[in-house]
């Protein structure tokens, strides 16, 4: 780290990355972070809370670095490997986009159980099977099982913390569309906001993209920095999901449910998987309505781009503040994409990166 007042410029370096995506949204992982990057703090919530309160640590500028152009792009997201709380997982990460370092990352554990299994940090055995990956991410413990067919990975399912619903429809006065919005707040590692599309007469289809940034926008904007109810305090809306409900195909069972959504988060981001924590998010929201029971229902759950998740409820808790908490689980499929590496240059005009739009 530069020191303040220091003239000196930091030196130029590389730095290697494996990018994988999940259900199409990318997700950029850094395995060995350059010496002097790692926050200074003995978990990785704590690390994430220095990163976000040091003006300039090199981790934020590193993020920024390979988020944003030229090596990245607004909708980029990715992870930085950090060592677990203790020996009970087998690594910890620290998720990030391109506004800063989000607390979870249901896309980002899928595809860190895929990279965990082809790197072989876990061990694989040689028979067909399932194995754990466990992580610790900011939001806590999460695990990813991976489904592993000749010491592949074929799928993972994502394991959540405990989620739970905050609010069921509650009004929320949206300007643009001149009166109120009905929304739902959940907590699946992260508090969602879920809105029902067809309120906004919007399908949820790719040219319509624009259209839920700017209403995703606005009811970030209309939620910031307003109380919730006990235990999330003011309000800190990571992700707006903007879901429709889907046909019911022939072959799927009566407790089938099928929705496809939306996700936009951080600033006007745009999740082309059906987001797992989003998806974690609509299943405690599915509980506290009494349309999702822990063994029974399933939600096939699409996203924008036609890719799938499918989420259900591994076990249902104790209520909080009157909503029922769950462990929910998403299983999705994760893509290796290529291994780059990336020379940064604190002297290149552009360093360390720039966002249009
Ligand atoms: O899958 C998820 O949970 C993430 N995808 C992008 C935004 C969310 O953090």
């Amino acid at each position: 780290m530069i020191e303040p007042g220091s003239n000196a410029a930091p030196a130029s370096y590389w730095i290697e990355t494996e990018d994988w995506h999940t259900a199409g949204q990318p997700f950029r992982i850094v395995e060995n972070l350059p010496e002097g990057h790692l926050p200074d703090a003995t978990s990785v919530a704590a690390r994430r809370t220095v990163v976000i309160n040091t003006p300039f640590h090199p981790l934020g500028t590193l993020r920024q670095t390979l988020c944003h152009e030229p090596r990245g792009h607004a909708d980029m997201y990715g992870g930085f490997i950090v060592p677990p709380n203790d020996s009970g997982a087998h690594f910890g990460v620290l998720f990030w986009h391109k506004d800063g370092f989000s607390t979870a990352c249901g896309h980002g554990t899928i595809a860190l159980g895929c990279w965990a299994v082809t790197r072989k940090l876990v061990q694989v055995p040689a028979e067909d099977g399932v194995v754990d990956v466990v992580i610790d991410v900011p939001s806590g413990r999460v695990s990813a099982k991976v489904a592993v067919k000749n010491r592949k990975p074929i799928h993972a399912d994502f394991v959540n913390v405990s989620s739970y619903g905050v609010t069921t429809k509650i009004p929320v006065a949206i300007q643009s569309r001149g009166g109120d919005v009905m929304i739902s707040l959940a907590y699946g590692g992260a508090y969602s906001a879920s809105v029902d599309a067809s309120q906004l007469e919007l399908s949820v289809e790719p040219p319509n993209v624009s259209a839920f940034v700017a209403i995703g926008r606005e009811i970030k904007a209309v939620l910031a920095g307003k109380n919730g109810p006990p235990p999330c305090g003011i309000y800190d809306v990571s992700g707006v999901i903007f879901f429709e409900d889907e046909a019911r195909e022939p072959h799927d069972s009566v407790d089938t449910l099928r929705q496809r959504n939306v996700t936009i988060f951080a600033d006007g981001q745009v999740d082309r998987s059906p987001c797992g924590s989003g998806t974690c998010a609509r299943l405690a929201t599915l509980l506290a309505e009494g349309k999702m029971r822990p063994g029974r229902e399933k939600l096939v759950h699409r996203s924008i781009i036609g890719t799938v998740f499918e989420g259900d409820l591994v076990s249902q808790g104790e209520n909080i503040n009157g909503f029922p908490t769950c462990i929910p689980r998403v299983r999705g499929a994760a893509n290796l994409v290529g291994r780059t590496k990336f020379f940064i240059d604190p002297e290149d005009p552009v360093y360390p990166g720039f966002l249009l739009g």
